[in-house]
């Protein structure tokens, strides 16, 4: 099996940690920066050893497996490696956050087949190649037999698991990222902040527009969803950033589309008002690197 794997980042080192766990022998990586190897600290289970991982350099055919981990925004920015990596038979895989994968990539790929997957793990890039891996290693995808060949391609390193409501998971885990994520990079505060009385009411009336975005276009969320993911910030190491976090604190770009934007543009499809939601993400907006005047 080959796999070439797009990204240097938090969600590429998780993937070259989890692959060679698997035993799926040294996989490619393309970099926007060549990169000979992947530094893992921790194993997302309360380990904290050190694993050095060789990589291979960009393949110049195609593959079986692209594994697909650049910031959304960044996700056009790809279309070269993909020209050069996608052939007849290739799973193209988007390990991103957001609720709209399939429409991000096919449009790159042609006719080959995408997978979404939601990454459900924490994972941070301290430095070029060195990767900090928290909490999880748990990949939710669709039920298919893509799916199951991932799963057999990870087995050893990563669960995955095949969810038949692909689109109400996505929500669910929407729902984590639209409060964790917005609020963490707002205010330059790891998981702590999500414990400041005040900052848990905000993220509760977030939560609570955003399962009813949700409900509008068809992800079966209740408010037991919402008092879940309150109670998984809840059990968060003060030290847990985001990736949005992360990006704000290095000056990139935030993913502010991906995340609050999705909520907003399914309340308008859905004709549901989410006023809170809204406000978080002109500010995530305002302070994106980029976004000036914009
Ligand atoms: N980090 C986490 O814990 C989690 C992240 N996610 C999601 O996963 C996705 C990836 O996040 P994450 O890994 O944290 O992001 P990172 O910012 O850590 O990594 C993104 C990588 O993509 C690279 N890149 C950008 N454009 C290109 C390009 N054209 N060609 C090659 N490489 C490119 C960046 O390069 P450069 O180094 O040059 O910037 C960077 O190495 C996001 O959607 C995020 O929301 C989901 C769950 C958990
Ligand atoms: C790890 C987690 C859930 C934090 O909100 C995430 O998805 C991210 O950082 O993007």
């Amino acid at each position: 099996m080959s796999v070439a794997i797009i990204g240097t980042g938090a969600v590429a080192g998780l993937c070259v940690s989890w692959l060679e766990r698997a035993g799926a022998g040294p996989v490619a990586v393309c970099g926007r920066t060549p990169l000979e190897r992947f530094t893992i600290t921790g194993d997302g289970a309360g380990g904290t050893d050190v694993r050095t991982i060789a990589v291979l350099p960009p393949p110049d055919a195609p593959v079986d497996w692209v594994l697909l981990t650049v910031k959304a925004q960044d996700t056009a920015s790809t279309a070269p490696w993909l020209d050069q990596l996608v052939g007849p038979g290739t799973v193209v895989v988007v390990l991103q956050n957001g609720v709209d994968h399939v429409e991000r990539v096919q449009p790159l790929v042609a006719d080959a087949e995408v997978l979404p997957v939601l990454v459900m793990a924490a994972a941070e890039r301290t430095g070029p190649g060195a990767v900090t891996h928290r909490i999880g290693s748990l990949l939710v995808t669709a039920q298919n037999p893509a799916a199951q060949r991932l799963s057999e391609l990870f087995d050893g390193g990563a669960t995955v698991h095949q969810d038949p409501d692909l689109l109400t998971a996505a929500w669910r885990k929407l729902l984590v990222n639209v409060g964790g994520n917005c609020i963490t990079a707002l205010t330059g505060r790891r998981a702590e902040v999500l414990r400041v009385p005040e900052v848990r009411e905000l993220c509760r009336a977030v939560l609570t527009e955003t399962a009813a975005a949700g409900r509008s276009v068809g992800a079966l969320l209740t408010d037991a969803d919402v008092d879940g993911t309150l109670r998984l910030y809840d059990s968060y190491p003060d030290d847990n950033g985001s990736s949005m976090y992360y990006d704000r604190m290095s000056g990139r770009p935030l993913e502010h589309e991906l995340i609050p934007g999705a909520v907003v543009r399914a309340a308008e499809r859905g004709g549901v008002d989410v006023p809170v939601t809204r406000a978080i993400w002109a500010l995530t907006k305002a302070v994106s690197v980029g976004s000036a005047g914009a």
